[in-house]
């Protein structure tokens, strides 16, 4: 320590005539375990590498044959500590949206009340555990001493998860993290956002309209940001025909944060009914509360 009480590094000392900078303590990157910091930043991403091999290292397309096969060894371990961390999370529900807003907009209140009304009725939030929307909906779990959930991905720039978050994965791939959102989640709520907010909301549009997820509530907060989007749904997607009429059932669109959290507890406890029905059928007490019931940070 020096007098003013700040570190000094101990390969330079004080006084010492060649002193390097001081490091950026907050520009880091994860790369799974691993923190990057410094020079080492400059590394690709998994997703890069395992993407675009031939950009980033300059192989030779042969050489995929040799390094994509020990590379699923990787996917399948990111696989398994999702699965065996998210499980227990018990009732869930994922907030998607901006990476990009600031802590003064009408969005972040909007998405920390969404948290706040979340975690007040028994959910877990889960967002993807950046700054934004995302933020702002953990910080209102957390608000309300609610679980609250950051699966973040490595990016070339992270930012760090939000310190809002109780139990927090960082993600090599983006495939195997949307899994994640999927498998653990009874709903989705969409405020808005750029490009990564639309995949996360066009695919689970995909999951629930091919039967892949089915009594799942996916909600949009913001009319006036959704209104154009939804009207081209309607005018373009339904008027030619790329989707059905009732597809638009599939989206349900609200200012209202009490509102999207009804929607998601009234699909959830329907999804639960015709479960518990069908096992009454089959002759089981299935309870798919109890199947749920995680012990959530
Ligand atoms: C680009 C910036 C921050 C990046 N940090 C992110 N951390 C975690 N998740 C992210 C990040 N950026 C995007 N996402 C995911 O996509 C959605 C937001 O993307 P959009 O393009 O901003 O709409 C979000 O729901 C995340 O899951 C700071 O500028």
């Amino acid at each position: 320590m020096t007098s003013n009480g700040s570190e000094t590094s101990p390969s330079t000392g004080s006084g010492a005539s060649r002193e390097s900078p001081r490091p950026d303590r907050n520009k880091f990157r994860h790369k799974g375990p691993i923190i990057l910091r410094g020079r080492e930043l400059q590394r690709s991403t998994s997703d890069q590498r395992f993407l675009e091999p031939e950009v980033v290292a300059g192989r030779a397309p042969g050489d995929f044959t040799r390094t994509d096969p020990w590379r699923v060894l990787r996917i399948q371990s990111e696989f398994v500590d999702g699965f065996d961390t998210l499980a227990r999370l018990g009732p869930a529900i994922s907030v998607f949206g901006s990476a990009r807003i600031q802590e003064s907009s009408a969005e972040y209140a909007m998405a920390r009340e969404v948290g706040q009304e979340l975690g007040k009725a028994g959910y877990t939030v889960i967002t993807g555990g950046g700054p934004g929307v995302m933020e702002a909906a953990n910080r209102g779990a957390h608000d309300v001493q609610a679980s609250s959930v950051g699966l973040g991905i490595e990016l070339p720039h992270e930012q760090g998860m939000n310190p809002y978050i109780d139990l927090g994965i960082n993600f090599r791939y983006f495939f195997v993290r949307k899994t994640m959102f999927a498998k653990y989640s009874q709903g989705f709520i969409v405020l808005p956002g750029g490009f990564g907010t639309m995949d996360e909301l066009f695919e689970s549009l995909t999951l629930v309209q091919t039967g892949k997820m089915t009594r799942f509530p996916v909600v949009l907060m913001g009319g006036k940001f959704w209104a154009p989007l939804v009207d081209w749904i309607k005018d373009s997607l339904v008027r030619e025909g790329m989707i059905s009429p009732e597809d638009l059932d599939l989206l349900y669109v609200t200012d209202s944060p009490s509102e999207a959290v009804t929607v998601m507890r009234e699909a959830h406890e329907r999804r639960n009914e015709e479960l518990r029905a069908k096992a009454r059928r089959a002759g089981s007490d299935f309870d798919p509360e109890e199947f749920l019931e995680g012990d959530a940070p």
